[in-house]
């Protein structure tokens, strides 16, 4: 639909490709009676092959899916087409909230300066605008034919994501776009709702998520019922959120995304009556004719709505810029103008159609920096003053625990001809973070992207290898850190140096990175002893997995 200018002799002209390809589509362009009935049949017709919901699991397009997703988080597969509608899954609703988000349960609530890497936003596209009932009027006619133009479809939610933002903290809590304006008389159709584009830094991921505040109060519901005595985290896990999905293949379904459904009316509903009221109109059978193929055109709106309004299940990742802007929720379409409803039988339609209602949904966005390196140790080992020597990064550097509270990314350059590398550090890491001890492990998504972990002990610790086996339990065990190339830093190697002790302790690591095939490196990041050689080595382990090879250690 377009605006169109309030012409009334403008030459009635139809498109006649709506018959073959756009079923659905109105005529436009104050239509006459013929165009409309010609129309209204063929919805007639099309009507034998229309139902709610067609096509739910066909190999259609995804329209925001990258075709690349992987499942980030476990889910169980209920139900699966013919035997369901859609492929029903269910999954724990830690997946679908943040710990750093529940606000209140959260005690280890750091925040430095103006960075967020978490944040839940609400969205709102735009409802469609009414249709007009009016009737063209001149000096000679008191009542003309019907000329209430369509309502304006709403705006749209958009997301990119762009270079030179770093963190989530200057998104709104809360993104409406516009509704569509309502139709008006002399055909005029009403403008289309204003969109809505939400910026984002290049690494945020983007996942569906529960509404906040409702999760919050079922939380503090469970807790009441426990005595207060459960932690948030069992809750979190135990509660389960049963979701409709689409998929991929028909034979094979794998859930792909989410379906969104629109707070709308039905199919044959969403009338808008003026004069006679609805009880009125259902009494009559040229109403309840017409409402039968109008029907078909709210099916076709409807399915049409059910190919659109999907999310990724594991989430949009925006791992690089976004040339073009992506629809997160698509406005409702504009309702019918009653100049569509002209027909011979009926000569007066005192009626029209109300626009499709807009998209609600809640989306939780994670920043995950896209840093080569990782640099992993517990609390004081001295990975800030290693990023401080080696970077141009200048992280806040202090002697007590949990300095580092926000994830500070460096580059490395290596001068002309060579490739720069980026360095992640993230705050340390204690026994348990997995279990939220500390600040948990809610930077890990900082370093999960990198192709190579750095792990930074202090050599002037009692059991430095201790330290290093809790760093890889706490960031998933071997298994996870054999898909990363590693380095393991001895730092503080200053400390006691004219003692045998340090040197056992170093030994003793060795070995054990022996066995993995892991590099490692003695060094003092406070007096700058072995700098060179771990930027050297930093750079081999910042390549890809094929390439790295470990050299002896110096
Ligand atoms: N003697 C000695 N002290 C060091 C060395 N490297 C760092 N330190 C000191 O150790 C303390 C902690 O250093 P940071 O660089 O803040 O440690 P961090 O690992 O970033 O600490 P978090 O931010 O808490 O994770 C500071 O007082 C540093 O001066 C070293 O090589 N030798």
């Amino acid at each position: 639909m377009r605006m169109r200018i309030a012409v009334r002799s403008t030459v009635v002209r139809i498109d006649v490709r709506f018959f073959s390809q756009e079923a659905f589509k109105a005529p436009d362009n104050a239509p006459r009676a013929a165009a409309n009935e010609q129309w209204l049949d063929h919805l007639k017709k099309s009507k034998r092959n229309t139902r709610i919901g067609s096509s739910l699991t066909g190999n259609h397009e995804e329209l925001i899916d990258d075709g690349q997703q992987s499942n980030t988080f476990p889910i169980k597969v209920l139900s699966t087409p013919p035997e369901s509608h859609y492929i029903d899954v269910e999954s724990s609703l830690a997946n679908f909230t943040s710990m750093k988000y529940l606000g209140t349960f959260n005690k280890h609530k750091h925040r430095q300066g103006n960075f967020a890497d978490v944040r839940m936003i609400k969205c709102r596209s735009g409802g469609g605008g009414e249709g007009a009932v009016s009737f063209f009027r001149d000096a000679g006619r008191s009542i003309g034919p019907p000329d209430g133009g369509d309502g304006g479809d709403g705006g749209s939610i958009y997301v990119q994501a762009v270079e030179g933002l770093n963190s989530l903290s200057k998104l709104r809590t809360t993104y409406i776009a516009e509704d569509g304006s309502n139709g008006g008389a002399d055909q005029l159709d009403g403008a289309r709702g204003k969109d809505m584009l939400i910026t984002v830094p290049v690494g945020t991921v983007i996942r569906w998520c529960m509404d906040p505040k409702s999760t919050r109060d079922f939380i503090q519901k469970q807790r009441l019922s426990s005595g207060n005595q459960s932690s948030v985290r069992p809750i979190l896990n135990k509660s389960m959120i049963k979701l409709q999905c689409r998929g991929r293949f028909e034979l094979d379904p794998i859930p792909r995304s989410i379906q969104l459904f629109r707070d709308a009316y039905r199919p044959g509903e969403g009338w808008i009556f003026k004069g006679k009221d609805e009880a009125y109109h259902n009494d009559k059978d040229w109403f309840t004719d017409l409402n039968k193929k109008v029907e078909s055109y709210d099916i076709g709106l409807y399915n049409t709505e059910l190919e659109e309004d999907k999310f990724p299940l594991f989430g949009l990742d925006l791992d690089k810029p976004t040339k073009k802007p992506i629809c997160l929720l698509k406005g409702g379409k504009g309702g019918l103008g009653n100049m569509h409803f002209l027909t011979n039988l009926i000569r007066n339609p005192r009626f029209a159609k109300s626009g499709r209602a807009g998209l609600e949904q809640y989306f939780m966005l994670e920043l995950k920096s896209i840093a080569d390196l990782g640099l992993v140790g517990l609390p004081n080992a001295g990975k800030s003053t290693i990023l401080n020597r080696i970077s141009n990064a200048r992280p806040r550097i202090g002697h007590w625990e949990f300095t580092t509270l926000t994830p500070t990314i460096g580059t490395i350059d290596l001068g002309l001809g060579e490739k720069s590398f980026t360095v992640a550090d993230i705050p340390g890491i204690v026994k348990d973070a997995s279990n939220d001890k500390g600040l948990g492990l809610e930077f890990l998504r900082h370093i999960e992207r990198s192709k190579g972990w750095v792990f930074v002990i202090s050599i002037a610790n009692d059991d430095p290898l201790a330290d290093l086996q809790i760093l890889i339990n706490e960031l998933g065990g071997m298994e996870k850190a054999t898909t990363k190339n590693v380095l393991v830093v001895c730092n503080k190697a200053d400390i006691d140096l004219d003692k045998e002790h340090p040197i056992s302790k170093f030994n003793k690591i060795a070995n054990f990175c022996k066995e993995q095939g892991w590099d490692i490196l003695p060094m003092s990041a406070l007096k700058g002893e072995n700098v060179d050689i771990l930027i050297k080595k930093m750079a081999k382990c910042a390549q890809a997995t094929d390439h790295f090879e470990v050299e002896s250690s110096t």
